[in-house]
């Protein structure tokens, strides 16, 4: 027997004040009353609590305290409008309460259940929505059974049914002898097979008929239903899996655009120490070009194609403002400047005397090459020393104190054609050991775009090293040198670059002055080279920011639209769930449940990603920036995803909301 006293409902206006009301076990129950008077309100009331109900339910002598799992356990309800879980097809709402009581459903069984209540020959893999109202309420019936529920509540069971169908639905309800029916009806046909009829009147349940018989003995075994967020995801419709891709879609299509934005950013953050030594601020390197510049300015690679300054412009260049000093500039190299086709080897001898020989690539990518500095560079307190700079000691395992011994190209003598290219360089090949005295830090030596590897040898010994050498050298043999000296006569070879020592807040004024002077004259500066292509790189961040977050927030705005649509067709899911005595925190867990997945997907294949990304730049040293950027945007989807799917599933319009 349930008994329920102290029933208070109150709205603007009283429902129920102080009732009470009773109901017996395999007896069927109605309650009767004007409309408004509180039959739907009540009858809600049983299965789920809200602000204005106060109540007390005894059940078989027991005080119910956990509402919740008592409508779990024995309550099956059935409302007006034979709601069922749209997530669901016929056939899951057997399998979803069958997981919950732990057991297996076959189709057969299924069936069993469904001819029970009248219902045959129905496509079980369908959603309940191609049943008629009728049909469905007893489909709901048959689910009732299934679960063994003892208590059936039935909402205006016959509202929109025809005559047919209230016979059928007569006939299934006098068929179910042992359970507690509570319905609310007008149907004459209904109310001449119930035992008790309750009117509500005056706030006030009030018996109108009360036929008692025996009661069979309703079990009040605890049935144990178990409901688990987990498994419970796996019912969803295709459009709401389509809807769950579609976010995770979107969200991977956002940490995508992310990845270039990320690049572009760590381009102009990145800073070469090298760039902002003293040494790279204050060197301008410059030379009068014959013919065109192409590509880019690699100082004394081609020196081909310099031709000697114009002697006033050289004077005006060294009487300009901050301008130190200018010095002659050239590199010497490990490869043959007139064809690098060719592998060249080098030995490294440590203080030991033992000797490591590196063979180093026909390209020259990773060739040392040696060049001049001067006082203005302030190496290491002017010792003279023989210096290196960090890479080439990483690289080739070179220590101060070891000897480099290798053959370099030394320039000779020149044929000056005085056309593009202005001369041709006849070169001998000279074993050279430098004791390195030093490796220079970063933050010491100056920088070239030539090489990484850079051998630094004081300026006074870099020209003595070109102005010793003389024709019992090894020549090397060059066929367009052989050309060069059948047109004109060999002149002994200058250096024709230079370097401008300048005070580095005048450098910029110095570099575009040379600029201006001569189209063929070239100026180039590390520094000042960095900062141009830094603006440029900022501008072009700048430019992608915008247009990447125009893209991303149209992304956003469809995730936030797909999301509140996904979450909308679920309110109704969530209402059912309550309404079987599946708690809050249980609800709330199949979201959490839900957003996990979405997050644990969405962030590692963002890392996967973010991994290809950076293999197909062949970079790896921002991987930590890029694997966080994708944790954080991650995150934030997921945020956006939780606050749409609480704003949502939030029980805001409880007082408004008549169909809870
Ligand atoms: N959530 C709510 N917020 C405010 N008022 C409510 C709410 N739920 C019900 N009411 C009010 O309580 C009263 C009883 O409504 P209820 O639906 O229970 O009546 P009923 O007897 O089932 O009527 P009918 O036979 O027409 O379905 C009505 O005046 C209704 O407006």
């Amino acid at each position: 027997m349930l008994e329920i006293k102290n029933i208070n409902i109150s709205f603007q206006r009283n429902i129920f004040n102080d009732a009470k009301i009773q109901f017996y076990d395999s007896h069927i129950h109605a309650i009767i009353g004007k409309s408004g008077s509180g039959k739907t309100t009540f009858l809600r009331s049983m299965v789920q609590d809200f602000p204005q109900l106060q109540m007390e339910m005894v059940y078989n002598n027991k005080i119910i305290n956990q509402k919740d799992d008592f409508v779990k356990e024995h309550i099956a309800y059935v409302d007006q409008l034979g709601s069922y879980f749209p997530n669901m097809s016929i056939k899951q709402h057997f399998s979803f309460y069958a997981q919950m009581k732990d057991e297996k459903i076959e189709e057969s069984e299924i069936e069993r259940f469904l001819n029970q209540v009248n219902l045959h020959h129905i496509n079980i893999k369908k959603s309940p929505s191609v049943l008629s109202i009728g049909e469905r309420k007893r489909f709901l019936i048959a689910l009732a059974l299934y679960c063994d529920k003892d208590i059936i509540i039935l909402d205006e069971p016959t509202a929109s049914l025809d005559k047919k169908n209230i016979i059928l639905l007569k006939e299934v309800l006098l068929s179910l002898k042992n359970k507690m029916i509570i319905l609310t009806t007008h149907t004459p046909e209904i109310l001449e097979i119930c035992d008790v009829i309750y009117k509500i009147e005056n706030q006030q349940f009030e018996i109108e008929k009360q036929e008692i018989h025996d009661q069979n003995e309703m079990t009040d075994k605890v049935k144990k239903y178990h409901f688990s967020p987990i498994k419970y995801c796996q019912y969803k419709t295709p459009i709401q899996w389509i809807q769950f891709a579609g976010i995770i879609i979107i969200s991977i299509f956002i940490l995508i655009q992310s990845m270039p934005l990320t690049q572009s950013f760590m381009n102009t953050t990145e800073v070469d120490p090298l760039i902002f030594n003293q040494s790279s601020k204050e060197m301008i390197f410059m030379r009068n070009r014959s013919g065109q510049l192409d590509m880019i300015y690699a100082p004394a690679y081609e020196d081909e194609i310099i031709q000697p300054m114009n002697k006033d412009d050289f004077n005006k260049i060294q009487n300009m403002d901050g301008v130190r000093k200018i010095e002659t500039f050239k590199v010497l190299t490990l490869f043959n400047p007139n064809s690098t086709d060719e592998t060249q080897s080098m030995e490294i001898i440590d203080q030991n005397g033992h000797s490591s020989i590196y063979s180093v690539e026909a390209d020259g990518s990773r060739a040392p090459a040696i060049f001049p500095y001067y006082e203005e560079n302030d190496f290491n307190a002017h010792d003279n020393g023989i210096y290196i700079n960090s890479m080439l000691s990483e690289i080739y395992n070179i220590h101060e104190g070891d000897t480099i011994k290798a053959k370099f190209y030394i320039p000779y003598q020149q044929y000056v054609l005085d056309m593009n290219p202005y001369r041709k360089i006849s070169y001998v090949l000279k074993e050279l050991e430098l004791k390195v005295d030093k490796v220079l830090n970063n933050d010491e030596n100056y920088r070239s775009v030539a090489t990484d590897f850079m051998i630094y040898v004081p300026d006074h010994m870099f020209r003595d090293m070109i102005n010793n050498v003389n024709e019992n050298d090894e020549m090397v043999p060059s066929s367009s040198v052989n050309r060069a000296a059948d047109q004109v006569d060999a002149q002994p070879y200058t250096m024709d670059e230079y370097v401008i020592f300048v005070d580095e807040d005048q450098a910029k004024e110095v570099y575009d002055a040379i600029l201006e002077m001569d189209s063929h004259y070239d100026a180039y500066s590390v520094y000042l080279d960095y900062l141009e292509i830094d603006v440029i790189q900022k501008d072009a961040f700048q430019t992608q920011l915008v247009s990447v977050a125009g893209i991303c927030g149209i992304a956003l705005a469809a995730f936030i639209v797909v999301q509140y649509f996904m979450m909308k067709s679920r309110k109704e899911e969530m209402n059912l769930l309550r309404r079987n005595g599946i708690n809050k925190q249980k609800i709330h867990q199949v979201i959490l449940f839900e957003n996990g997945v979405y997050f644990v997907v969405v962030s590692v294949v963002g890392l996967i990603l973010a991994y290809f990304y950076q293999s197909y730049l062949d970079d790896f040293t921002n991987m930590f920036v890029f694997n966080i950027i994708v944790l954080v945007i991650s995150l934030f989807l997921l945020l956006v995803n939780v606050i749409v799917s609480q704003f949502l599933l939030k029980d805001k319009k409880h007082l408004k909301n008549r169909k809870l």
